[in-house]
């Protein structure tokens, strides 16, 4: 459905001003029908390849095909339901004036106009009273849900959402990812950009990960978590002196009888020296690293 490689962008701002290159190794592939997580820290380029994603910014250089066209032409947004990260509505209109705006837009009108929003609405749980209140008097969140429900109005093939679950509190964040579940289970292919990593590992089928413009992982889940050293946290009924802990063994926080180790080599070290000193050991956990982890891990090594 998305098909991207070897990305490069470079901003040029002022005439005083140095180039930025925005992105200068983007390569990924989304396939149709599967919830694509995009994820990175600020300044990442994550808004950037969205907006090249959607036409609104021109690569330098690379590839990048939409439903199969190149975002230049328009037939690959004739599939597209976009929502910015900070949409900008005219916002004297009512949320549902906005809808039926959008709606109309889309070629619908009269009954099949009213039943598509009723139905955007209901799926963004956004069928309230504020509806019909002017868009300045709604909150972030209330803003974000309309910002979607505008979004899937024309009942796109492919959905572009750039951080969708920002501003939202735990219910709206909930009522979002069950909304893009919904969607991907009528065959909506959904990629979405995201802090929020928890949501990301919830519901996504693969996640590329972002640093400095390049992709520095790209795979289910499961690859990018599997693939990352894991830890082991080891109970042992005895306390140990600090000065007779084996490498890369520390304990956990302020619980004095739970010991993290590093890697597989120092959990065995330590399990060797506990049998060794006659310490008995009650269970040992092993905590795969979450996709916080391993971002967290990948702003470090891109830093050094
Ligand atoms: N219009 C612009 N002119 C100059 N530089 C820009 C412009 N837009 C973005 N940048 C720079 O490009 C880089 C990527 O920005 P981008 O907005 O794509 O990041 P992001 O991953 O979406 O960040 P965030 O998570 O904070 O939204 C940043 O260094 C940013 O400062």
């Amino acid at each position: 459905m998305i098909e991207v490689e070897n990305l490069q962008k470079t901003y040029h701002s002022g005439f005083f001003m140095r180039p930025k290159k925005a992105l200068t190794d983007v390569t990924f592939h989304v396939p149709k029908g599967v919830i694509y997580g995009f994820i990175g820290p600020n300044g990442a380029g994550k808004s950037t390849t969205i907006k090249l994603l959607t036409g609104l910014l021109r690569k330098d250089s690379g590839k990048i095909l939409v439903a199969g066209f190149e975002p230049s032409k328009v037939e690959s947004r004739k599939h597209l339901g976009y929502s910015p990260e900070q949409p900008y509505f005219y916002d004297y209109l009512t949320g549902r004036e906005l809808m039926r705006f959008y709606g109309r837009l889309c070629g619908l009108d009269g009954k099949p106009l009213e039943d598509r929003i009723t139905w955007a609405l209901s799926l963004l749980n956004a069928d309230k009273d504020w509806i019909d209140r002017r868009l300045r008097t709604y909150s972030k969140g209330m803003m974000q849900r309309v910002g979607i429900a505008q979004a899937i109005l024309s009942k796109p093939e492919l959905l572009i959402l750039d951080e969708p679950m920002s501003g939202l509190d735990p219910v709206g964040r909930k009522d979002v990812r069950e909304a893009i579940l919904s969607l991907n289970k009528e065959g909506v292919t959904v990629f979405y950009s995201s802090h929020l990593l928890s949501d990301v590992e919830t519901i996504s089928h693969r996640v590329a990960m972002v640093v400095g413009g390049k992709i520095v992982r790209e795979g289910t889940v499961d690859d990018i978590t599997l693939n990352t050293s894991a830890e082991y946290h080891v109970h042992v009924a005895a306390d140990i002196p600090d000065a007779d802990l084996p490498q890369d063994v520390k304990p956990q926080g302020t619980t004095p009888r739970e010991w993290v180790c590093k890697n597989a080599e120092a959990r065995d070290r330590f399990i060797d020296f506990c049998l060794k000193s006659g310490l008995p050991i009650e269970r040992m956990e092993h905590q795969r690293p979450s996709l916080e982890d391993v971002l967290t891990e990948e702003i470090a090594r891109a830093e050094h």
